[in-house]
């Protein structure tokens, strides 16, 4: 998407090859700032440390962290190691171990000589793959928006969760392409940006995407999404995923499930938007399977943030010595989600759904 007028991806490689840039996620929305990630170390902490982050683009990095890393050892231990330090970043978007599964594949069957420039040409395929893939889940998506906002008669409000935009994927994003494709046709959309407690990458990423785009947007406190619902200032809510199962449990940043359920109880429509990559085809039961990354207690017990006279600053908001828990996701249940919105289409949250837009991946009868 285009930051001041200008076009761009999270992630690319340099024009002359020697590294991959990616954007600073730790310093939005108060500083734009490109990172240079120069070999597989960088890649791995630039994972690890959430500069970049969002299921699809921890894949994309990955792939690019491998190319980075056969330039250094391309023997088959250089790729077992380097795959190994990379799964290790992070344990819950299957995205991650999706790319480096494909980059592997691909390795093993090539010539040492010729891995590093392989693996930068299969990294550069998957990105662009990406860029497709969440094009087309805005196209599929911006049709719901459309037919409420006709419904209705006027503006449909959607309510989001973390940020799941095209900071999370290498362009276009999930959740949030289908609000550009709606909104670049016309259609009045506005939307509700959880915080999303405790990293905020709502307020900090959601709101500057939206912001950068024209898009009409409240930002809001977590808890205040299922008194909107209450009070019919929600239309739809439309989440992320970082890793769904073949049966349509939806695992997204933590606190999703207790919108999903506000939002059942509501009767408002609840979808998650996410391409292929994303599809963990050998599980079924999310909520007992899915791993739930749990995260330093640093991000719960403080705050960064910018002073108001434009200082970077982190506080502390927690009393201090007070024990902390802090699982980065949770899992809705298939049964609380409407309809999952891929680059193939919508379906529903059932096997059956996922198995009918991927019919290559239904199980043998
Ligand atoms: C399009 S995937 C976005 C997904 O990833 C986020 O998690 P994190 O920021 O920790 O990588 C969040 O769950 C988003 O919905």
């Amino acid at each position: 998407m285009k930051i001041d007028g200008r076009p761009y991806r999270t992630i690319f490689p340099e024009a002359d090859g020697g590294a991959v840039m990616v954007i600073d996620q730790t310093r939005l929305p108060f500083a734009f700032e490109l990172k240079r990630l120069a070999n597989l170390d960088d890649a791995a902490v630039a994972i690890r440390t959430m500069v970049v982050r969002g299921a699809p683009l921890i894949g994309v990095t990955a792939a690019y962290g491998l190319a980075l890393a056969m330039r250094e050892d391309a023997s088959e231990a250089g790729i077992e190691r380097a795959s190994a330090t990379l799964a290790a970043t992070r344990p819950t978007a299957i995205n991650l171990r999706w790319a480096l599964d494909r980059m592997a594949a691909m390795l093993r069957r090539a010539p040492e000589t010729e891995r590093a420039a392989l693996a930068f040409s299969e990294a550069g395929r998957i990105a662009d793959e990406d860029v497709a893939s969440c094009r087309a889940i805005g196209e599929h998506g911006a049709k719901i928006l459309s037919e409420i906002a006709a419904k209705k008669g006027g503006t449909v409000n959607v309510l989001t969760h973390c940020n799941a935009g095209w900071l999370a994927t290498v362009d276009w994003g999930t959740a949030l392409a289908p609000i550009y494709v709606a909104h670049d046709a016309g259609v009045p959309v506005h939307v509700f940006v959880d915080e999303t407690r405790p990293r905020n990458q709502g307020a900090a990423l959601t709101a500057f995407e939206l912001n950068a785009h024209g898009v009409p947007h409240t930002v809001i406190a977590d808890n205040a999404g299922g008194h909107l619902m209450q009070h019919g200032q929600v239309d739809v809510c439309i989440v992320g995923s970082d890793r769904t199962t073949a049966s349509g449990d939806v695992c997204n940043k933590i606190g999703t499930y207790l919108k999903a359920l506000a939002a059942s109880d509501n009767r408002i429509p609840f979808y998650a938007a996410l391409p292929f990559s994303t599809i963990d085809w050998t599980l079924s039961d999310g909520v007992r399977d899915i791993p739930i990354e749990e995260r330093d207690a640093r991000e719960v017990t403080h705050l960064t943030g910018r002073t108001d006279d434009g200082a970077f600053a982190t506080v502390a908001v927690v009393s201090p010595g007070s024990p902390v828990a802090n699982p980065a996701f949770d899992v809705t249940p298939a049964r609380l989600v409407t309809g999952i919105i891929t680059e193939r289409g919508v379906c529903a949250a059932t096997e059956e759904g996922l198995a009918g837009l991927y019919p290559e991946r239904r199980k043998a009868a």
